[in-house]
């Protein structure tokens, strides 16, 4: 897959702050890629896609996008559709607000997506009201048609699930995988709704007071097996199944990937057997929660 984005030592420290809000941070984003941002409250989620987006400029460090230094290049965000805040104008209609969005970015080439645009995200037929008067949900919807109406082949949404309710989340997930499936285009969603971006997400970056802890592909998991502390031998044995099978030493939980073969399932179902290490068998749907659990054990 190809590179997109490079992200080299990037840190950032707010002006009025004696800490790192972003520190060291090295990353690489390929085309295609969807990518869950995850962190506690306060990990420096929002202050990574605000420095992607050059809202602000980083303390040391730089981001290349297709090679360029975005913060030294003009022009450079012109793929990039953006839902960090909000963006549009309360007391314009919604159809105006994509209009006066669209001249103000001189990209009026794309006004004849409009309407498709709102269609997707629900709102054409209340494209002459004014978001000042709409709920919350809507809001967030308007937001998005801006994000999308240009077409972006990158897309950064900040926390797009919050303050909506089951349906509103479940459309909103429906239209970014139809917006996934229909081109090719990079996806960052950053949220504290797991299993959302489970539904959606191929890849995880998962940042934690300020640092990358881990950048991880999504790992479909078959089962989850709980077994007693495995010998050093047995650990070994383990590592002979490559990506497919990922022992965590701290919780004695053995991970099997949907992509193991039939063979290598028996056969290290047989092993675990013989060495009579296993407590438990699971269905692990979640890989994110398991994390997370992992991260404060
Ligand atoms: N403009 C700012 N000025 C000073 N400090 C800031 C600023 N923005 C964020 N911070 C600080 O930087 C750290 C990271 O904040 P950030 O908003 O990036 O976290 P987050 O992971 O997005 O959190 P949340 O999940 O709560 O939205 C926090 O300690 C925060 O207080």
């Amino acid at each position: 897959m190809q590179e997109l984005v490079k992200i080299n030592n990037l840190s950032k420290k707010y002006r009025k702050n004696s800490f790192y809000s972003l520190k060291d941070v090295n990353v690489t984003i390929n085309d295609g890629d969807i990518i869950g941002l995850i962190g506690k409250n306060g990990a420096g989620k929002s202050t990574f896609l605000k420095l992607i987006t050059k809202a602000i400029n980083p303390t040391t460090g730089s981001i290349e996008y297709k090679g360029q230094n975005i913060h030294q290049a003009d022009n450079v965000l012109e793929p990039f559709g953006i839902m960090i805040e909000t963006v549009f104008l309360p007391y314009l209609s919604v159809i105006d607000n994509l209009n006066f969005y669209l001249e103000i970015h001189n990209k009026t080439e794309y006004k004849d997506n409009i309407k498709n645009t709102l269609n997707l995200v629900g709102l054409w037929a209340h494209r002459n009201r004014k978001p000042a008067d709409f709920s919350f949900g809507m809001k967030q919807r308007v937001a998005l048609a801006i994000a999308l109406v240009t077409e972006p082949s990158f897309l950064i949404l900040d926390e797009p699930f919050v303050g909506l309710d089951p349906v509103g989340v479940s459309n909103l997930i429906d239209i970014l995988k139809q917006w996934a499936s229909k081109r090719q285009v990079t996806m960052i969603i950053s949220s504290h709704q797991l299993e959302e971006l489970e539904s959606l997400c191929t890849r995880y970056i998962f940042i934690d007071q300020g640092q990358l802890r881990k950048a991880f592909n999504k790992n479909v998991a078959l089962m989850e097996i709980q077994t007693t502390k495995l010998s050093d031998d047995l650990i070994k044995t383990l590592k002979q199944y490559g990506q497919t099978v990922e022992y965590n030493a701290q919780n004695n939980k053995i991970v099997i990937s949907k992509d193991i073969s039939q063979k290598d399932l028996n056969n290290l179902l047989l092993i675990l057997t013989q060495a009579q290490v296993i407590n438990s068998i699971s269905n692990n749907n979640s890989q994110l929660k398991g994390f997370f659990d992992t991260e404060k054990g």
